[in-house]
């Protein structure tokens, strides 16, 4: 069993609920940026404030770590930051290939935070002959030929793909049939895989539009619509005058 199927093992028997994992990761960063200030401990309160979330779910959470903090002291800064990251699997050194690179793929080569957060860019592959022997952040571009024997030489755990979304599908199976299991989905498409494979997908585009139905929602939008006593399109100004009437 790898380090990393043993490590999910752990979480399965410890319980730790799925929700609590997609949250420790904001924790982190909040807790890397009072380190960055020289925080020593930190309330739940402002912990839980700086990561957006409300303090008895924070504390929730950390306990499933065996986190409980000081009474009248709070969390140790450093010591969370630690059980945090182990719990996460990040105190070891996670190797990373991108598959794809045009200008996502470079841009996430480029991208100095993955190596300080202990993710280690171990290749970078693509199709297009013109690319490939290219030099990007200090690496050259492989001929994707090779993605399964760089698989197996630099002991890849996690693909990144940054292909066009024909591609993808393609680029997974290799990944999965050269032993990968956490995939890292850029390209706009669902993605199958077998059992004991986890994908992520980014999908900027979705930010955009969650964050496009909250404006509009600010802004009086659809949703209010009922509320709105004019005809025609809703919009900020028709919805203060509707609450103000
Ligand atoms: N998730 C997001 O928020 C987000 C944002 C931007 C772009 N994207 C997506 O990311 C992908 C990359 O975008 P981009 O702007 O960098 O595109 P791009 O065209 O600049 O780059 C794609 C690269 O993939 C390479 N490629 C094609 N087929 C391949 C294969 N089978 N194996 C290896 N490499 C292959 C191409 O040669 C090219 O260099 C696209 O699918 C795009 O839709 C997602």
């Amino acid at each position: 069993m790898t380090p990393r199927q043993n490590r999910s093992r752990d979480r399965a028997d410890r319980g730790i609920p799925e929700a609590t994992v997609a949250r420790l990761p904001v924790y982190l960063r909040a807790l890397h940026s009072l380190q960055e200030r020289g925080v020593a401990t930190v309330s739940s309160e402002e912990l839980a404030a700086a990561a957006g979330v409300n303090s008895a779910k924070l504390r929730k959470d950390l306990s499933h770590l065996g986190s409980y903090g000081t009474r009248g002291v709070g969390y140790e800064v450093e010591y969370l930051v630690y059980q945090i990251s182990r719990e996460l699997g990040l105190t070891q050194d996670w190797v990373v290939a991108i598959i794809g690179v045009g200008n996502l793929g470079r841009a996430l080569a480029g991208y100095g935070g993955f190596a300080s957060r202990g993710f280690r860019v171990a290749g970078l592959l693509d199709a297009d002959e013109a690319i490939v022997g290219q030099e990007i952040s200090g690496m050259t571009v492989e001929n994707v030929d090779r993605l399964e024997d760089l698989i197996a030489e630099r002991g890849v755990s996690i693909a990144v793909i940054a292909t066009p979304a024909g591609a993808a599908q393609g680029v997974c199976d290799r990944v999965v049939a050269a032993g990968v299991t956490s995939v890292l989905n850029f390209a706009p498409v669902v993605l199958s895989v077998p059992d004991g494979v986890d994908v992520r997908k980014v999908d900027l585009s979705i930010e955009l539009q969650i964050l496009a139905f909250h404006e509009q929602r600010k802004a009086g939008g659809p949703g209010d619509y009922d509320r709105l006593a004019g005809d025609g399109p809703p919009g900020a100004t028709q919805y203060v005058e509707a609450v103000e009437a």
